[in-house]
């Protein structure tokens, strides 16, 4: 018997995007509510009953709803939203962080998809806390490029409206209380002792990110070189498919934030010199940003190919 798949918030971005990868495959069956009853909590109610597995593309409130609707102890969710990424019931959907992070997501009943900011910080940082390379109360700091899709369809229609605010062509930096809702997973996951600054920049393009960590080398332990942190990301990431360390200071010598727009995967860019790193993670925040990244946990879910249906 085929796995069963329900998508709960289909006609979203990011569920719409989810059914792309989803709709032509074989190896699962996908079922579809009717359009006029996407929002009836009963008829809800019975798609997530009967699936094995529930994506949730859904602002937060209605997230934590449908994963209370649940009464089939056999039904595993995984949620797009915000709403359960720092709950100690859930996983967190990034398995190239760690083995245990990918022995978790695969026999998970609840799986928290992570953020698009916060992918782009967690690839970068994770590995550095990790490897005791960044002490985790040190001060860090993060600029994170984003299309306006990362907005949902609200952004979308205010982005692509004709008669919107002539400045939406230029960049805009947002997030200025300093309490964006990804702190919490950013901090949490990497075992931070501090949230990072953190300075989110909507663009005026569709999809892709570049999320930027900076460091001063001097201020770490044994003042590494960008050469040596480079090397050691490199060699943390060596056997992963979808989160890949480029050649020390990228192939240009400049980076465009939609670079990896349309694809799954994530580039980790590292430049810098003896006293100064930047960290960037260049991908779409569709892809690995959102949905790309709910359907590799699916996969690794259901026991396929973690990157079946993906575009690397
Ligand atoms: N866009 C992105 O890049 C990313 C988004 N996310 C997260 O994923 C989730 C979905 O975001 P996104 O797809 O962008 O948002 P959208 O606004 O594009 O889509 C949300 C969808 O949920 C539907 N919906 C709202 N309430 C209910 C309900 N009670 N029952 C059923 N359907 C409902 C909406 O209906 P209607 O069409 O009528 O409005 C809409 O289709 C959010 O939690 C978001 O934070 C996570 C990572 C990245
Ligand atoms: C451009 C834009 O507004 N982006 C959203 C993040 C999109 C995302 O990752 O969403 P969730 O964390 O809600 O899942 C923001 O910065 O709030």
């Amino acid at each position: 018997m085929k796995p069963v798949v329900y998508i709960d918030g289909k006609e979203g971005t990011t569920g719409l995007q989810i059914f792309e990868r989803l709709g032509s495959r074989e190896d699962i069956e996908l079922i579809l509510i009717d359009e006029d009853k996407r929002k009836d909590t009963q008829e809800r109610k019975k798609f997530i009953n009967a699936a094995d597995i529930v994506f949730l593309c859904l602002p937060d409130a209605a997230a934590r709803e449908a994963v209370a609707l649940c009464e089939n102890p056999n039904t595993r969710f995984i949620d797009a939203s915000t709403a359960h990424r720092t709950h100690p019931d859930w996983d967190y959907g990034f398995p190239e962080l760690s083995a245990a992070h990918r022995a978790a997501i695969a026999t998970s009943k609840r799986v928290a998809n992570p953020g698009c900011h916060a992918s782009g910080f967690i690839s970068s940082v994770y590995p550095l806390v990790k490897l005791g390379i960044v002490p985790p109360d040190y001060p860090l700091t993060c600029s994170s490029l984003t299309g306006y899709s990362g907005g949902g369809k609200k952004l979308i229609a205010e982005y692509e409206d004709v008669n919107r605010d002539p400045r939406h062509e230029s960049h805009r930096i947002y997030g200025l209380t300093l309490k964006h809702k990804h702190l919490p997973e950013m901090t949490h996951v990497c075992g931070l002792a501090a949230a990072p600054v953190f300075v989110p920049i909507l663009g005026d393009f569709y999809k892709g990110m570049a999320s930027t960590v900076m460091l001063h080398n001097r201020l770490l332990p044994g003042a590494p070189t960008a050469q040596d942190i480079h090397a050691k990301l490199a060699d943390y990431y060596a056997d992963q498919t979808m989160v890949n360390v480029m050649p020390f200071g990228g192939e240009e010598p400049v980076i465009y934030s939609d670079t990896m727009a349309g694809r799954d995967s994530l580039e980790l860019i590292v430049c810098g010199h003896e006293e100064q790193t930047i960290v960037t993670a260049l991908f779409d925040n569709l892809g690995k940003g959102a949905s790309g990244a709910a359907v590799q946990n699916m996969n690794l879910m259901l026991g396929f190919d973690e990157t079946t249906g993906l575009t690397k």
